[in-house]
């Protein structure tokens, strides 16, 4: 075995007790998932899988999904275009506030917070909300390899009960930063955010943003890799929501974290490692997410800054 395969066996033993944190209720679909669920995965640039625990479990993505349609953005209008509908500052509020939207009138601080992610979501190009549905799947299926699907009740479960970002919506409206049809708008916002994945795949889909955006097995390019620095600057910044600035002090990881309990890394040029456990913390992070992660960072020097001075031992972790 690896080093890395027995330091995932352990960090599965040592956190699996950890039960603090709550299950996400306010879209009342999540509210059914397993709180002992609970998976780690790492996927190397070259294609290599290292797995432990419910790594097949299926949930729905949630704003993990933003990372994605902010690339397809990217590709669809343009760095400079995006930049003058949504900003790249992190907000330090939660990631469904309303706050500073007011504030800042116009153009939300960054696409991984709502706000931002619905007006991303509004520049997706298409003629018809079908269209624009289907260049979506289109684009997650170019990360993940295989077909993809929505889930259906997780999808109605919020568009029933999402007030808060249909209000997001209105005050974007209100602000001429996106287009009026805003139920359609939402609706393909709420069906990135459910659409269904597993931990291994969130893996993978990490990794290819490792790989400069291609795809470690099937080498097709998911994204143009001239957009994959700014993505992974976004999610630096502001993935963890108003854990980011703690994150990138503890972990120093590109990442982005879903209320369904996942939370995505990327280890520029070596991997993409995935963690998937339903119990969140307020903030909407997953509890035992964190820890794996801090963790994973301490152990093989995976700190962004260990990186550039040459402290990272992730490599050698792959040997017996
Ligand atoms: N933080 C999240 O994962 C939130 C996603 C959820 N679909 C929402 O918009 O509220």
């Amino acid at each position: 075995m690896s080093k890395l395969e027995i330091f995932l066996e352990s960090l599965y033993q040592k956190y699996q007790p950890l039960n603090h944190g709550k299950l996400a209720r306010y879209i009342p679909q999540l509210a059914k998932a397993n709180p002992d669920w609970f998976a780690i995965c790492v996927v190397t640039t070259d294609g290599r899988e290292f797995t432990v625990g419910d790594y097949t479990e299926n949930f729905t993505i949630q704003s993990i999904s933003k990372v994605f349609t902010y690339g397809m953005a990217l590709e669809d209008c343009g760095r400079d275009a995006l930049l003058e509908k949504v900003g790249v500052e992190p907000t330090g509020d939660p990631f469904d506030s309303v706050i500073r939207l007011d504030e800042n009138s116009k153009r939300p601080d960054n696409p991984m917070v709502n706000a931002g992610a619905i007006a991303t979501t509004s520049l997706i190009k298409g003629s018809e909300p079908t269209e624009r549905l289907n260049r979506m799947l289109e684009m997650f299926r170019r990360y993940i390899n295989r077909d993809v699907f929505i889930d259906v009740s997780v999808f109605m479960s919020e568009k029933a009960t999402g007030h808060r970002n249909r209000a997001l919506a209105n005050l974007l409206l209100n602000f001429g930063t996106i287009e009026p049809q805003i139920e359609a708008i939402l609706d393909l916002y709420f069906q990135q955010c459910a659409l269904v994945v597993n931990c291994q795949d969130l893996a993978m889909m990490a990794a290819t943003l490792a790989n400069s955006g291609i795809h470690p097995i099937s080498k097709v390019q998911a994204v143009q890799p001239n957009y994959v620095r700014d993505i992974l600057s976004v999610m630096y910044t502001c993935g963890m929501y108003n854990y980011a600035g703690e994150w990138a002090y503890r972990v120093g990881i590109p990442a982005k974290s879903g209320v369904s309990g996942g939370i995505m890394g990327v280890i520029p040029e070596r991997a993409g490692i995935a963690v998937f456990s339903p119990l969140i913390d307020a903030r909407g992070n997953s509890v035992r997410g964190l820890r794996v992660f801090e963790d994973l960072s301490q152990e093989f020097g995976l700190h962004l800054l260990d990186l550039s001075m040459g402290n990272c031992h992730f490599l050698d972790c792959l040997e017996s």
